[in-house]
């Protein structure tokens, strides 16, 4: 198998395929993956600018990294894309909906899904009902129907089982539905975390260093299963992530922060050869060149 940019690939040792969607079942957010164009966003905090007029855009079905040294900006920058944050000014666009001014619950209503860099999961509950959780958004069955388990309500509950089950599969935990998140293993919950994401339905995921804490198998089976989501799926997905080998691995496209400015947007290879971005990483780690990785 080559990679696009012709580098040489391992061939995943399990090919994922997944339905993109289960129509009846219930989507959010309208038809397919949709650019996301973040247009001269400033976050101040009482004298302190986080966000300094960034723009980039993330093309619609690509994988693009949002990087830089600690403290640059990169979680203000997602906090506004969730709704969590208000930028002081700036657009946010997405599938032609303005996010600046949306909640985040109105967020995900459109189709933005986010993981976070702590794992955000019931520990108590099983793979399963921490899935389940993860469609409540596409439930159309009220309460009331699914308490008097009308069948109606029983047949949509079977119908998310099933997506979920299929999910968890394409997600390389289906072995563990029944299992309480909190018994398994770290990198396995990461995934857990991010089937859970996926059974949003999004159109748009938003990953918060999905490897941070990983050991290198688990990195490597994280970023097969990230691919296997733009492959798959098609869907778009903008992630932070301090592994720069994992980054210049899989993204098609890379932004970098540094004290709240953008200093480079465009193809890993030409980002990692940047003199601006190799200055800014010099006190971190010695540049972004993709040795310190383990993907
Ligand atoms: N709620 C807040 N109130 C005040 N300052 C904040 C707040 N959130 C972030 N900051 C400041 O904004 C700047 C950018 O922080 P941010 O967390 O976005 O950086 P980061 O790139 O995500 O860093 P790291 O890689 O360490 O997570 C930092 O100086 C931080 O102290």
């Amino acid at each position: 198998m080559t990679h696009r940019r012709g580098v040489p690939r391992t061939p995943p040792t399990r090919r994922r395929r997944i339905p993109a969607r289960n129509q009846p079942v219930g989507t959010v957010g309208g038809d397919g993956p949709a650019e996301l164009v973040v247009g001269e966003v400033t976050v101040r905090f009482a004298g302190l600018t986080a966000l300094d007029a960034v723009s980039f855009t993330v093309a619609p079905g690509s994988v693009h990294a949002l990087i830089g040294p600690n403290g640059a900006g990169k979680s203000t920058c997602f906090n506004v894309l969730s709704g969590v944050y208000r930028a002081t000014s700036g657009s946010v666009r997405f599938g032609g909906a303005e996010l600046t001014s949306l909640r985040p619950h109105q967020v995900a209503a459109l189709g933005v899904a986010r993981t976070f860099q702590n794992i955000a999961l019931s520990p108590h509950l099983t793979v399963r009902d921490n899935l389940m959780l993860g469609r409540h958004r596409l439930t159309r069955a009220g309460f009331v129907s699914a308490g008097l388990r009308l069948p109606s309500a029983r047949r949509e509950a079977v119908r998310h089982g099933a997506r979920v089950a299929e999910i968890a599969e394409f997600a390389g935990v289906g072995d563990a539905l029944s299992i309480p998140v909190g018994l398994l293993p770290y990198g396995v919950q990461k995934r857990v975390e991010l089937a859970r994401a996926l059974c949003m339905e999004p159109r748009l995921l938003l990953l918060d260093e999905p490897v941070a804490g990983m050991n290198g198998g688990e990195r490597r089976e994280m970023a097969d299963l990230i691919e296997s989501v733009r492959e798959s799926l098609g869907i778009s997905i903008l992630l932070v992530e301090h592994d720069m080998g994992m980054v210049m691995r899989i993204a098609d496209a890379v932004t970098v922060l540094d004290f709240g400015r953008r200093i480079a947007d465009g193809p890993p290879e030409e980002v990692q050869r940047d003199p601006e971005v190799i200055r800014a990483y010099l006190g971190d780690f010695g540049g972004p060149s993709g040795e310190r990785g383990e993907a």
